[in-house]
């Protein structure tokens, strides 16, 4: 089609973006006979100045995806990777600055944690891979400010006790019993956003932030006498508002994984709030936004989206 057909159509471009999906990279960095490892999967994403590819179909403003994927791995070499948020800023200013039709950048990281394998006689070289949780973070970049989330999905938490769940509204479809000693148990999804906005600014130190806002939520569950999930989901997040002040915003998806007493009555057994039935769906659903006073919301409600 040509030019003049094209602009006679009633039809406009909207948002676009472009980049490498899903980069798996693993850093081993060696000090002697002690490796470290980091792995990542590093998702980038960019837009800016790209009407005419869409349009006419000149490339000339277009970094390949391929490209972006190289950046990706020869970062990981130059670089290193002290933290996936420290790389994400990286690669976000890279291509911000490097590339006048660039304009934003997001990249987005979900990190696998590996834990080293102690065996005598052996090299500091063996890890094992660890649990289902996964560590994330977005970094975006608009060539002058920044926005940093981070977070973690997939962590599964239980307190087997200090749980209740009773004085809820019962209408003639209501047949919950009331509980006063029940299982609570959640699979976090949390995100968190940094107050870091600023390059001028001193970066929060990612790596005792991420382990310290991980502890706070999990010590926030732990200790809560619970009497709801709601209730439990605000003490975690006020706990990392009180305690990381480079942290203004918590958004978590909390799905509630019941666990159901079993009538062992039948079998002449009494139960003692000792056997459970692991329910796997439906679950109750929880999520919420916890906010430093007079901060403004903008994480997602729907954190797949994030
Ligand atoms: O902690 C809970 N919150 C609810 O809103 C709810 N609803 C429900 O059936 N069980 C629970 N538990």
């Amino acid at each position: 089609m040509t030019d003049s057909a094209a602009q006679a159509r009633p039809v406009f471009l909207g948002q676009n973006q472009y980049g490498k999906a899903e980069n798996r990279v693993v850093r081993v960095t060696r000090d002697g006979a002690t490796h470290h490892v980091k792995d990542l999967n590093v998702s980038v994403s960019l837009s800016g100045d790209m009407d005419e590819v869409h349009l006419s179909g000149s490339n000339a403003n277009v970094l390949p995806t391929d490209t972006t994927k190289n950046t990706v791995y020869a970062f990981a070499k130059e670089y290193g990777i002290d933290s996936a948020e420290q790389f994400g800023v990286h690669l976000a200013r890279h291509f911000v600055t490097s590339q006048e039709p660039i304009q934003k950048a997001r990249i987005r990281i979900e990190e696998y944690s590996w834990e080293r394998i102690e065996a005598a006689g052996e090299g500091e070289h063996s890890f094992a891979r660890q649990g289902q949780e996964t560590r994330l973070t977005q970094i975006t970049y608009d060539g002058s400010s920044w926005e940093v989330v981070s977070g973690l999905k997939d962590l599964v938490v239980m307190n087997t006790t200090d749980s209740e769940f009773w004085g809820y509204v019962k209408d003639k479809y209501t047949t919950l019993p009331e509980a006063y000693d029940r299982i609570l148990a959640t699979q976090v999804s949390a995100r968190w956003r940094f107050n870091w906005s600023d390059e001028e600014r001193e970066m929060p130190d990612w790596e005792e932030s991420y382990t310290q806002t991980r502890k706070a939520l999990l010590s926030a569950f732990a200790e809560t006498y619970s009497l709801s999930l709601q209730q439990t989901l605000f003490q975690m997040g006020a706990r990392i508002i009180e305690q990381r002040e480079e942290i203004d915003e918590v958004r978590f998806a909390l799905p509630n994984k019941h666990h159901f007493l079993v009538d062992l009555k039948p079998f002449g057994l009494k139960n003692d709030n000792e056997v459970y039935l692991a329910a796997d769906r439906p679950y109750g659903l929880i999520e919420g936004t916890i906010l430093r006073d007079g901060a403004e919301a903008r994480i997602p409600a729907d954190l797949t989206n994030l």
